[in-house]
C-alpha cells in the first residue's frame, strides 16, 4: 500500500497527473482493468488531480478485492509518470 489512506470502509488516494490528457489516460488504463476484475473505483477528475475511493458496495465494507485493484492502481499512476 502506497498513498492510499483508509477512512473507515473505504481506500482514498489521490494521484497528480502531469497533465490532463495523461490524467484521463490513467482513468483509461484502470477503467480497462477494473472491467476485467469486475470491481470499479469511485473517480473525482479535477483538471490533472484524480480523486479515487475504492470499497466493495456489494458488502458494505472493503474487501480484498480493493487492495487488490488499490494495488493495480498504484501500477498504474507510476506508469504514467504519477
Ligand atoms: C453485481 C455487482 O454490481 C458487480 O459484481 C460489481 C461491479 N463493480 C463493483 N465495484 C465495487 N467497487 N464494488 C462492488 O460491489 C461491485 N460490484
Amino acid at each position: 500500500m502506497t498513498d492510499w489512506k483508509q477512512e473507515g470502509e473505504v481506500l482514498r488516494r489521490s494521484i497528480s497527473a502531469p497533465d490532463f490528457p495523461t490524467a484521463i489516460r490513467i482513468v483509461d488504463a484502470i477503467a480497462v482493468k477494473a472491467e476485467e476484475l469486475n470491481h470499479h473505483p469511485d473517480i473525482d477528475i479535477r483538471w490533472r488531480t484524480l480523486h479515487l475511493a475504492l470499497t466493495t458496495h456489494d458488502a458494505g465494507r472493503l474487501t480484498e478485492l480493493d487492495h487488490t485493484l488499490a494495488a493495480i492502481i498504484d501500477d498504474i499512476a507510476r506508469e504514467h509518470g504519477a
